[in-house]
């Protein structure tokens, strides 16, 4: 069970996953295939060990050999490859980031932190497709974890702020350089102090309403503004973002039966790879703060409260602070005028890491120890 096969490894996603799978050794415990759509032939990572030249991605031969597939490739790729390989017998364990196959009933989605006991279950009935979740929803439920299991949720609504790289590399390159271009046309008046910055703030709303502006894959300003809009359009008026927050969360739970409803607002803003989410939880009854405090807490190895005193959060509680890290900062946590039931809450986490790459490296050593 231990030969695995890596597919969009050279990606912004993948490329995290390999840099925490070198530093966790996990390379270590398998023996590890590259495969590539376009660069078949050429040599694959450095995983500290000899490795066979990359593989075709599209080859059901090739891929029929793995125990394991794990990839990072995209929808389309999962959508094209994934029903032909098993239509030819495959009966391998296919890890993917992608969300083609997450409601499928035959998939689990994949947050051990928080369902471990839903994967397990998923693993003895012979499950074999394993499907990390949504960012926002995974990063909001290793925050709020420790409330969902101990079953006080009545609803939640989300407000989101979510970072560039959720829609990937090109968007994060275009937000900076919408950044440079807004700076690049005020770059004399801002070296002025007598300056005038009605008149700055002027010649930036038209440098970001003008065609110089670069827009190719936002195709709107993003920086010095925002986008409250992410992924497609549902028949009901919420986006597909939106829509995923009650869907992923209650198969997450495997809670099925008794869906707990989620709603709110999704909106892209210029962070590079932070989600960040304001929380209205409406509980079952009114828990004391210090109780909540602890079982948020205490949920899991990487949630940690941050104390809703201004100095804390805005050191702790921000894009800048947790980047590149897998600690889940939820803090500004306190009743609202609404009442003891309603708790308010702020949680941010690195999309890529908690949001993408590690619920997959986790799966894939669950799998290895099962
Ligand atoms: N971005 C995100 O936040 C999240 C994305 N996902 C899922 O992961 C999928 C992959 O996303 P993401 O990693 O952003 O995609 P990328 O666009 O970064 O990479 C996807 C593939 O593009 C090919 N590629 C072509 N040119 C390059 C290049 N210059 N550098 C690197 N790769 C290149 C590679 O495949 P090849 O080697 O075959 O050419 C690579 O695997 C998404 O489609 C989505 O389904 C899931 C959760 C979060
Ligand atoms: N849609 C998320 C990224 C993501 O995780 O998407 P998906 O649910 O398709 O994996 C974002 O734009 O921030």
């Amino acid at each position: 069970m231990n030969k695995v096969g890596f597919i969009g490894w050279r990606g912004m996603v993948g490329s995290v996953l390999m840099d925490r799978m070198r530093a966790e050794n996990d390379f270590q415990d398998i023996e590890p295939v590259f495969f590539s759509t376009s660069q078949v032939g050429q040599p694959g990572p450095d995983v500290g060990k000899d490795i066979p030249p990359l593989g075709d991605a599209k080859s059901v031969d090739e891929l029929k050999a793995l125990d394991v597939i794990v990839t990072c490739q995209g929808g389309d790729y999962t959508n094209e490859v994934y029903p032909k390989l098993r239509e030819a017998g495959w009966k391998g364990y296919w890890i993917d980031a992608a969300s083609a196959l997450r409601m499928s009933d035959d998939s689990v989605i994949v947050l051990d932190p928080v369902n471990r006991k839903v994967i397990d279950q998923a693993l003895d009935k012979g499950t074999r497709d394993f499907v990390g979740g949504n960012c926002t929803v995974s990063l909001m439920l290793m925050a709020m974890g420790g409330l969902f299991n101990a079953d006080l949720v009545e609803w939640t609504s989300a407000q989101t702020y979510q970072a560039a790289s959720g829609s990937g590399a090109q968007h994060m390159r275009e937000l900076i350089a919408q950044m440079g271009a807004i700076h690049g046309d005020v770059t004399s008046e801002l070296a002025d102090p007598a300056s005038a910055i009605l008149d700055i703030d002027r010649k930036v709303a038209a440098t970001m309403r003008g065609d110089g502006m670069p827009h190719e894959h936002f195709g709107f300003p993003l920086a010095g503004s925002l986008l409250p809009w992410i992924d497609k359009e549902m028949e009901n008026g919420q986006s597909k973002e939106e829509w995923k927050a009650q869907a992923e969360t209650n198969k997450i739970l495997g809670r099925g039966d008794h869906p707990i409803p989620l709603d709110g607002t999704c909106v892209r803003i210029g962070a590079m790879r932070c989600h960040a989410q304001a929380l209205t939880v409406k509980l079952k009854k009114d828990v004391p703060l210090d109780e909540i405090y602890d079982l948020i807490g205490q949920a899991n190895d990487w949630v940690k409260v941050v104390p809703n005193e201004k100095e804390a959060t805005l050191r702790d509680l921000t894009p800048t602070a947790v980047t590149g890290t897998l600690t889940v900062p939820v803090g500004r946590l306190r009743k609202l005028n609404m009442g003891g039931e309603y708790l308010n809450a702020f949680t941010v986490g690195d999309q890529l890491l908690w949001g993408a790459a590690e619920p997959l490296r986790r799966m894939l050593r669950i799998l290895l120890e099962h």
